[in-house]
């Protein structure tokens, strides 16, 4: 049987920084994703310019997930890929075993629970027939901004990714309509704020009825948009974008054998410092739900290092509670190296 250090579940940003700091502390570490690509939720927005991680220049999601798998690897974590955790069981000798859908189990002495909100999927647009347009202009999320370049784009929903994506596409789109069934938009103000002063047409109150195919019956050429009692309004389209939130599968947050501890929300319930009920096991990323926590990559890194610095203390009590400065060690001595004479040289 052979026993981790450190197992991780979920291969997020919150997961791979985990994966990162773990070996920064010298522990060892498998890391165990569901889905068959490491990156987590930033896998949805890969054409979205993230702007807010300090220290870090304007970045697109597909950029960043390359760069936070790459620092994830660092240390060779033994990564499981397409590996759903179903349940958590903590054994009379305090090792850890861990399920997979699959049968497998895999054993460790501590582990960091980094799975965000569970496996997610967006949530389908509930019109007959949508389906069949997935595979041409019905979208839910942006793969490729240039898919819409001068194009007329309906999207639909009122959040944060609609309004986001709204933004970002008024520049790239000929026309950009907003669909959103309710008065308001929920987001940031700045983005609201910016999205309504722009030249978005903002459709409120209204929400999808039809989608109407063309000629060949492959690709959507109008929508029925309805609001409220009054007859649908038919506008002609390019592509239609759904932002409607997120399915969750929970996997291991349904129903785990041991007390975690959940919220409303089934996130668990941490403190700061990433501890939850059971001795040993830590959580990071949107997983957790705390009084200050800061669902944003920024705030994944923080408990990232809070957990791994209790883990690596539970494991070896002797051991300092916090990291040290972590730009010595020999891992990246060569690294070192390299930039110090470019340095000098220049
Ligand atoms: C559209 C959108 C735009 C965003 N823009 C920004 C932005 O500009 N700036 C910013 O800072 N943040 C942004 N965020 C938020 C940011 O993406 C999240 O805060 C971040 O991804 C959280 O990382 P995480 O690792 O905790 O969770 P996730 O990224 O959700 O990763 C969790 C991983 O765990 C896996 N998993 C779940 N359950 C299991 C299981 N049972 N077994 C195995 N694996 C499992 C999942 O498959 C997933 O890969 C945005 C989010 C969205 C949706």
């Amino acid at each position: 049987m052979e026993v981790r250090d450190v197992t991780i579940i979920g291969g997020g940003p919150a997961g791979l920084y985990t994966a990162f700091y773990s070996g920064v502390r010298g522990m060892n570490v498998r890391l165990i994703e569901a889905q068959s690509e490491l990156g987590g939720k930033v896998r949805l927005y890969p054409e979205k310019v993230i702007w807010d991680v300090g220290g870090v220049p304007p970045v697109t999601g597909s950029d960043f997930c390359r760069q936070i798998i790459q620092q994830g690897l660092t240390f060779d974590p033994v990564v499981e890929l397409d590996t759903t955790v179903v349940d958590i069981k903590k054994r009379d000798d305090d090792v850890f075993e861990i399920t997979a859908e699959d049968g497998r189990t895999f054993f460790s002495k501590a582990v960091i629970a980094a799975a965000g909100g569970g496996i997610i999927t967006p949530q389908r647009l509930q019109v007959d027939g949508a389906e069949r347009f997935e595979i041409t202009n019905l979208h839910y999320t942006v793969q490729s901004l240039n898919t819409f370049r001068d194009k007329t784009v309906l999207i639909s929903g009122g959040g944060n990714a609609a309004i986001d994506w709204a933004n970002m596409l008024e520049d790239v789109a000929r026309k950009v309509i907003l669909s959103c069934r309710n008065e308001t938009l929920k987001a940031h103000e700045s983005e609201v704020d910016k999205l309504l002063c722009s030249s978005i047409d903002c459709q409120f109150l209204t929400s999808i009825q039809r989608l109407i195919a063309d000629e060949s019956g492959t690709k959507i050429d109008r929508v029925e948009l309805k609001c409220g009692t009054e007859a649908g309004k038919i506008i002609d389209i390019d592509h239609v974008l759904v932002n409607h939130g997120y399915e969750r599968e929970l996997g291991f947050l349904k129903e785990t054998s041991l007390a975690l501890g959940l919220t409303e929300n089934q996130q668990i319930a941490a403190t700061a410092d990433g501890r939850t009920n059971v001795k040993g096991l830590y959580a990071a990323g949107d997983v957790m739900q705390h009084e200050g926590k800061l669902n944003l990559l920024a705030g994944a890194f923080q408990d990232a290092g809070n957990a791994v610095n209790a883990a690596k203390q539970y494991i070896d009590p002797s051991a300092q509670s916090k990291g040290k400065v972590s730009s010595h060690n020999e891992v990246f001595a060569a690294r070192n190296a390299a930039i110090k004479r470019s340095i000098i040289t220049t």
